[in-house]
């Protein structure tokens, strides 16, 4: 695949190159209720001979000859036609030689390492599951050095579904140990990503693309493998770089029928806590149901991609920023489970018919027993402990299946970790299943990986009931509902316009009143400047009348002394005319008066000396004073007060 020739166009939908003639599914559509015999082998679980090993499925079909030779079913097979019934539904695959048969035609049509499958051109179609509901498939992480601790597997003799067993030849007392367990697939130590890509996951990503959903897990110990697995390395690509190879390559090959819009999410679980790792928010998304019983988690970025390259860069940058550390069993230990989906949207352009589908890829943090360090032991404790929930769910839900479940176990508690909210949708029924189950066959981790080995078979008995993602077929009502969401939307726009024209015009006059606060700031200082000058003026005024107060007190002193000296000239006078006039008539009492007249005369003058400061006795007056007083007095007459 050339993923340089994908371009987005301006909708965001891919309009990648176009392929030849390819592999057609397109004749292969349910025609019915069909009578397709039922295999004796169909119930037969190998660990517990009451539980079927595969369940069933509420679509019904009824294959031709002819369009079960297109899927590169055997002939016998491909000659009776049937039906795939209620319980129990044998898996189009599981009726073959798997192992050969899943290699050779169903897996190499769905990869595209070669070539392209083109399996549809309506939106889907309405192509049948093909592949298991769940797979199960086991493998075997590598080691260096010996060990004694002998495991065996391989294909179960003459099994119809083409399974593989795996047991453990130690000579331990436990049963547990002992037993054999049965697997669609179990894979050794020498096994490679891609080989465990087309047998076990080709057909869950082949499904997603033809509208179903589908999840592939990897559980296991720590240290065993998982990440290798589901990311792999440069030389090495996983489960998640193959997945989205052949998942654009669909889209490729469809292109002349339907466009196509690939989204990523992915998120971490690390010490229950929920983190979208696109955006690296600090806000938790919250996990809610929907109306239909959907699990919704929100916030949640769900980033448009283009090609496989596209999404390894994403990936890459969000594995930057996970909670990973060194275990006592791995270097770089993932403390978290990570959680990849990837969303299809697929839109039929002769139907005009949309599906949504849903791959979810899910690595899970390791379980372990107890750290040494307290970090590591607080994490573990949260690993563990969703990953037990995780069990209890599965055990529950399969014991449902089997009819097993007493009233008191009927509870199935999704709530209990972050974990199993998230997969809820998933683990009950509705979505295709592959579980890869990794372990060790070192001796010291016999018992973590049977209980692996239990894990993994409780996963095979899980309830199904996978449905192709509806389509929205319904053209009319769809463009009915768009036109009712226009006319809201006019309204909500009406509104808004409203109140922005209201938020204008409040702004306008906020912008006023500022304007007028500011022009009445610079007014007020104006005044205060000219009331600070009319202070100073005052001031200075008040100073000068207080001068000409001290000036018109000063000449009024004068005027009183002149006046004053006046009238002792004036009785000095007087007293000489009475001397004078006396000496005549009344000698004897002419020295009394005058006596008396000089007396009050220097009483006068010693008031007015001590009011005035002024020498006012004329006796003691030079005659230069009285000139200068009365020239005084004549040329500064006093100021107006
Ligand atoms: N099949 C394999 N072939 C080669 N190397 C492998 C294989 N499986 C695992 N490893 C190596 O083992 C180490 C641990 O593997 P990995 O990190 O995938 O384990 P894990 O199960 O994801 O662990 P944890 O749960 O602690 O994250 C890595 O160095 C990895 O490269």
């Amino acid at each position: 695949m050339s993923s340089s020739a994908n371009k987005p166009s301006s909708t965001g939908m891919v309009t990648p190159r176009r392929y030849s003639t390819m592999t057609t599914l397109r004749n292969l559509t349910p025609q019915g209720k069909g009578n397709y015999p039922q295999s004796p082998l169909v119930n037969r679980n190998f660990s517990n001979p009451s539980t079927p090993m595969f369940r069933s499925n509420s679509t019904q079909l009824n294959f031709t000859s002819s369009s079960a030779l297109d899927l590169g079913l055997p002939e016998a097979v491909a000659a009776s036609p049937g039906t795939l019934d209620r319980y129990p539904r044998p898996s189009l695959l599981s009726l073959q030689d798997a192992s050969s048969y899943r290699t050779d035609s169903f897996d190499s049509a769905v990869s595209s390492s070669s070539k392209a499958a083109k399996f549809s051109s309506s939106g889907g179609g309405d192509l049948p599951l093909l592949g298991n509901d769940i797979i199960t498939s086991i493998r075997i992480r590598p080691i260096n050095q010996p060990s004694n601790n002998i495991w065996t597997h391989g294909p179960v003799p003459n099994d119809l579904y083409g399974r593989e067993y795996i047991r453990q030849d130690s000579s331990s007392n436990s049963s547990a140990l002992q037993q054999e367990y049965m697997f669609n697939h179990v894979f050794g130590m020498e096994s490679d990503n891609s080989s465990i890509y087309q047998k076990s996951v080709a057909s869950v990503v082949r499904n997603v693309f033809c509208g179903y959903n589908g999840i592939v897990f990897a559980y296991g110990m720590t240290g065993t493998g998982k990440t290798y697995s589901m990311q792999g390395t440069e030389d090495e690509p996983g489960i998640i770089p193959l997945g989205m190879r052949d998942l654009f390559d669909m889209v490729e090959s469809n292109a002349d029928s339907d466009t196509f819009q690939i989204r990523i999410s992915y998120l971490e679980i690390y010490n229950e806590r929920i983190r979208d790792l696109i955006s690296n928010s600090q806000e938790e998304p919250k996990v809610r149901e929907g109306a239909n019983g959907e699990v919704i988690v929100s916030p949640m970025t769900r980033v448009l991609v283009t090609s496989p390259e596209e999404v390894s860069q994403v990936i890459e940058q969000c594995n930057a920023i996970r909670k990973t550390a060194a275990t006592d069993y791995n270097t770089y230990s993932s403390r978290s489970h990570a959680i990849l989906q990837v969303f299809l949207i697929r839109n039929s352009l002769s139907t005009h018919t949309t599906r949504t589908s849903t791959l979810s890829l899910v690595d899970l943090a390791g379980s372990e027993r107890a750290s040494t360090d307290h970090e590591r032991r607080k994490e573990g404790a949260f690993i563990n402990k969703s990953l037990l929930t995780l069990g209890t769910v599965i055990s529950r839900l399969s014991n449902s299946v089997n009819g097993g479940s007493s009233s008191s176990n009927n509870h199935i508690p999704y709530r209990e970790s972050k974990l199993t909210r998230l997969l809820q949708q998933s683990l009950s029924g509705q979505s295709q299943i592959s579980l890869l189950a990794t372990i060790s066959i070192e001796a010291r981790h016999a018992v973590e990986s049977t209980n692996t080995l239990k894990f993994a078979m409780r996963t095979q008995n899980l309830p199904t009931e996978i449905r192709q993602a509806e389509a929205s077929t319904n053209y009319q009502a769809e463009v009915t509902s768009l036109r009712a969401a226009l006319a809201k939307s006019n309204q909500e726009l009406e509104l808004f316009s409203n109140t922005l024209k209201q938020l204008k015009s409040d702004l306008e006059e906020r912008d006023a009143y500022i304007s007028w606060l500011e022009a009445e700031k610079s007014h007020e200082s104006a005044i205060s400047r000219v009331r600070l000058r009319m202070e100073e003026l005052l001031s200075d005024r008040n100073m000068e009348i207080a001068d000409l107060k001290e000036d018109v007190n000063d000449k009024e002193k004068i005027i009183y002394a002149l006046r004053s000296s006046q009238r002792r000239r004036e009785l000095a006078e007087l007293n000489q005319s009475k001397i004078r006039f006396s000496r005549f008539r009344d000698l004897p009492n002419r020295k009394y008066e005058i006596d008396e007249s000089e007396k009050e005369n220097s009483t006068l003058s010693k008031e007015n000396e001590s009011a005035t400061g002024y020498v006012t006795d004329p006796a003691e007056m030079d005659q230069d004073d009285v000139e200068t007083i009365s020239l005084e007095a004549i040329n500064s007459p006093p100021a107006a007060v």
